[in-house]
């Protein structure tokens, strides 16, 4: 008998528009606990503005999110304790210039969760060595390279106890070296356990560690389903032509 999945959020058919532009048209999808769900699709499509949507960075025009059962765009729901429980990590790394790698990952635990330090502190360095980043707790962020600051980025959401993480292009600013570092240790991250949504254009990771892959194209979940069937046997004529500028050089 399989086990019951625990659904965390749900989607129903969100929309957004900018003035006159309609950028999301009509997405849903759910997303159970321990799921990680990739999001792919061409420039434009609307892939960002859906994440942006899920963590209230931008107001949806239309539809509704629900988050274990409640629609987080109720008027009366707390938006506050909701935020703090979705994690978001940018294709910028926006770390603190004056503070070190350690407290970069412990101020906001601080601030916002109101941990002792002590707490902060262990918390911090468990996840700053899960990300390969132990060694370097002492450095400035201007010491670090780009893939080690995305590190400390991922180890400085994570430490704030998400129960969603979301990525938004997490390797796109980063020199190609970079990348597989911070690939790494988001893969760790899928393997410990943690629910995610992630915007990639990182193809054969995405096929390797996502459960579902949604593809977004002009506002629109044009196709979904399971990684091997996406990238090896996509129905859709977008999806196919997508696909095959990737395929040429990187699956
Ligand atoms: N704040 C904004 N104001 C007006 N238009 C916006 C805003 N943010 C995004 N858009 C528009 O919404 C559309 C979708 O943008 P979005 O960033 O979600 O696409 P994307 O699929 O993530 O693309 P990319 O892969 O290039 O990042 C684009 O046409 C973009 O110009």
């Amino acid at each position: 008998m399989s086990e019951a999945k625990e659904q965390i959020l749900n989607l129903k058919h969100l929309k957004k528009s900018y003035g006159n532009h309609q950028v999301l048209r009509d997405i849903s999808f759910n997303v159970n606990k321990g799921e990680i769900v990739t999001i792919i699709g061409p420039s434009g499509g609307g892939k960002s503005t859906t994440l942006r949507c899920i963590n209230l960075l931008e107001e949806p025009t239309g539809g509704e999110i629900d988050f274990h059962g409640k629609n987080i765009l109720a008027p009366n729901f707390n938006r506050n304790i909701y935020r703090a429980k979705v994690g978001m990590v940018f294709q910028q790394f926006n770390l603190f210039e004056n503070k070190n790698v350690l407290e970069n990952c412990m101020v906001g635990q601080e601030l916002v969760l109101k941990r002792s330090k002590k707490g902060a502190h262990d918390i911090a360095l468990t996840n700053l060595k899960t990300v390969g980043m132990g060694a370097y707790i002492n450095a400035k962020p201007q010491q670090l390279s780009g893939g080690q600051q995305q590190r400390v980025a991922i180890a400085r959401t994570v430490s704030m106890n998400p129960e969603v993480l979301l990525f938004d292009e997490p390797t796109s600013a980063l020199d190609p070296e970079m990348v597989g570092d911070v690939l790494d240790a988001m893969k760790k991250l899928a393997k410990a356990g943690f629910t995610m949504i992630m915007v990639t254009h990182e193809m054969a990771f995405a096929r390797d560690i996502s459960d579902e892959i949604l593809f977004i194209n002009d506002g629109v979940i044009a196709e979904e389903g399971a990684p091997e069937q996406i990238f090896n046997h996509p129905k859709e004529k977008v999806t196919q032509k997508f696909l095959h500028n990737f395929k040429r050089n990187e699956l």
